[in-house]
């Protein structure tokens, strides 16, 4: 590298948007509404006068320490005054207190999140944030982000200017089709968009004035919410076919056109349409679908962990007997994952990808899906059980899971179902049988109540040495003794804002099946052999923005790599094929947003 390169390097890489003054446009009332730049009670008497403030405000000046202490005050009160402990009421509330916030001081809002992410996680993402959807109508106050309609077919391109951002990096869009587990939930949906990113913001460093959500809203089939009138979105069934698609591809053309670097994130999409959109966007735009790909890479991480919690080498799992619960959007995605991933280990050929089928066996709500199965989805075609084979191990078409565990002795029993308590006595009872020295149950479906299993149960039936991960946070468990069962999160928070950052930071158009696959390798290596052992396979959520930066610097490299690289900013693509390994992430780090109060300074229009 020659020096005048390295000067550039350094510059590039040390660029923040911290110290110089922000220029505003607005006074006075405009500037406490507008959650951008509202500092509250803590404007200095200088800027006080300079914005027009003066008499707006209470005349103490408070650091922003003293606010936040005052804040936390307020949202601890009212665990104080609970009763019973955190219960679903409770975690509203707390909901309503942190939504007020970000509506008056976004940056007041992120530092509270940032600091106390592993105990309002839970609270503004899942599981509370299922129960905001189920309740949006009743605890909606003001808007944000935005909102297309079927309704609005032809006015995309021009609508999307009404979005005062003039750039947005990041947009997660849903069309409210299967929230969670809890089913279709119309335009009531939005609440997911706005989690996750709030996750981007938290745990990526997503600028949060580039961020933006974006609710789909093609009506609902859900029968309770067409006839509800407090309702806020389209009373009509949903569209479907070539109509549907044809406002999903309004709505990309239209935010591509005005945003040609976004990034769009896919979430919550029901599976009849998750995977065909995927398909007939992702070599085009820079999309990817959470559920879909976030989730199978975060599980390989999980898995791979688990082969290691066995005292076993990673290079063993393809020997892993995997039944997987839930043949959807999420369980084919981690299917195809799994395959693809012991494939590559079993050398990479055509008959190492058809050899590692015979590790699977998939039961959905009919059964466990064998070739007998009549209308199989093609999506689980390839997984279907040979009815031989099948026979031979005492099991037939539609056979129930309980049966399929009982016969199949697996060493991972994994839930992707929405169905909650799926995992019952009788099928982790079965699961005793398993021949692996430390089972590993996936009860992956959200929110909460919709977990295959508690941990409790888990642990109590299978035994003390299972490895237990759930997609909602459980509590560890007291096995006695001294000893602790460990709950891990297995979540595609783990992934998804370091994918969505580090596409970002690299500049690639597309994302591809290595930048993801970088993504869950980085995951799996993060854990130690010390913690693995100890059935730790996951990290706690207190590390996710140290995580998101070691996934986002790998995702980079992926995408250097692979020659899709076409830089941010002043780091073009030259630049970043030059950072060796330590400066991409120092690139990365330094290009993750921090909630910080900039000095304002007004300048007129
Ligand atoms: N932990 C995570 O990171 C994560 C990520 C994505 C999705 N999820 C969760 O996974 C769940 C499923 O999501 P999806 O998009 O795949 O949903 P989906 O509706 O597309 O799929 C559900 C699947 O479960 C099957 N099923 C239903 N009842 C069953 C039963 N009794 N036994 C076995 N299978 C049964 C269905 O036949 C279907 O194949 C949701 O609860 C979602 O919240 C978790
Ligand atoms: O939203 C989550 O918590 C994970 C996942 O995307 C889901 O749909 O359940
Ligand atoms: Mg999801």
């Amino acid at each position: 590298m020659n020096p005048a390169a390295l000067t550039q390097t350094a510059r590039s890489i040390t660029t923040t948007e911290g110290h110089r003054p922000t220029i505003v446009h607005k006074r006075s009332l405009d500037i406490l509404h507008d959650p951008w730049f509202n500092k509250g009670t803590s404007f200095s008497i200088t800027e006080r006068d300079r914005l027009d403030l003066r008499g707006l405000l209470p005349p103490n000046v408070m650091s922003s320490e003293q606010q936040i202490e005052r804040f936390m005050a307020d949202l601890k009160r009212l665990e104080v005054h609970a009763r019973d402990g955190p219960s679903d009421p409770n975690a509203l509330a707390k909901w309503r207190i942190l939504n007020r916030l970000h509506d008056r001081n976004e940056t007041m809002y992120y530092k509270v999140l940032i600091a106390n992410i592993e105990e309002y996680a839970p609270i503004v993402y899942t599981p509370t944030v299922g129960l905001v959807c189920q309740n949006y109508s009743g605890l909606f106050r003001r808007p944000r982000g935005m909102y297309f309609s079927a309704e609005d077919r032809g006015e995309m391109m021009s609508m999307v200017y009404n979005w005062p951002a003039e750039q947005v990096d990041m947009i997660v869009v849903t069309d409210g089709s299967r929230i969670l587990g809890l089913g279709d939930l119309g335009v009531q949906g939005i609440g997911i968009a706005i989690g996750k990113l709030d996750l981007y913001v938290a745990a990526a460093g997503i600028n949060p004035q580039r961020v933006l959500p974006v609710m789909i809203d093609v009506g609902t089939n859900n029968e309770k919410l067409l006839k509800d009138p407090l309702y806020l979105g389209l009373q009509e069934h949903r569209l479907d076919g070539d109509e549907y698609v044809a406002v999903i591809d309004e709505f990309m053309e239209a935010v591509f056109t005005r945003w040609p670097q976004v990034i769009v994130q896919f979430e919550d999409f029901q599976s009849k349409w998750a995977f065909k959109l995927l398909q007939r966007y992702r070599n085009t735009y820079r999309m990817f679908n959470d559920d879909v790909q976030g989730t199978a890479g975060v599980a390989i991480a999980g898995l791979l962990g688990a082969v290691r919690a066995q005292g076993r080498p990673m290079i063993d799992f393809p020997k892993q007997k995997i039944v997987v619960a839930g043949a959807g959007s999420a369980g084919i995605g981690v299917l195809n994952a799994a395959r693809k991933t012991m494939a590559r280990m079993l050398g990479n050929n055509e008959s190492a990808f058809k050899s590692a089928l015979s590790q699977f066996w998939v039961v959905d709500a009919k059964g466990l899906i064998t070739e007998e199965r009549e209308n199989i989805d093609p999506e689980a075609l390839p997984f279907a059980r040979k009815i031989k084979e099948a026979n031979r191990q005492g099991l037939r078409e539609g056979a129930s899971l309980a049966e399929v565990v009982r016969e199949v002795k697996p060493d991972v029993l994994l839930g992707l179902s929405a169905v909650g308590g799926l995992f019952s006595k009788e099928v982790l009872e079965a699961l005793k049988g398993s021949t692996s020295t430390r089972p590993a149950i996936f009860a992956m479906s959200n929110p909460t109540k919709n977990a295959e299993c508690t941990p409790e149960e888990a642990f109590s039936i299978v035994g003390d040495n299972v490895i237990f991960a759930s997609g909602s946070p459980f509590k560890d468990v007291d096995l006695g003794n001294g000893h602790v069962g460990h709950c891990n999160q297995g979540n595609n928070m783990y992934l998804f804002p370091g994918i969505g950052l580090g596409t970002l930071l690299s500049g690639s158009r597309i994302i591809s099946d290595g930048m993801l696959q970088a993504a869950a390798e980085c995951l799996a290596a993060y854990m130690t052999e010390d913690e693995v052992l100890q059935g730790i396979i996951y990290p706690s959520t207190s590390r996710i923005r140290d995580i998101t930066k070691q996934v986002a610097a790998a995702v980079v490299k992926e995408a250097i790599e692979e020659d899709l690289a076409e830089g941010y900013r002043e780091m073009d693509a030259r630049e970043l094929r030059k950072l060796n390994e330590e400066e991409i992430l120092e690139f990365v780090k330094n290009n993750m947003w921090s909630p910080e109060y900039p000095t304002l300074v007004y300048k007129k229009d």
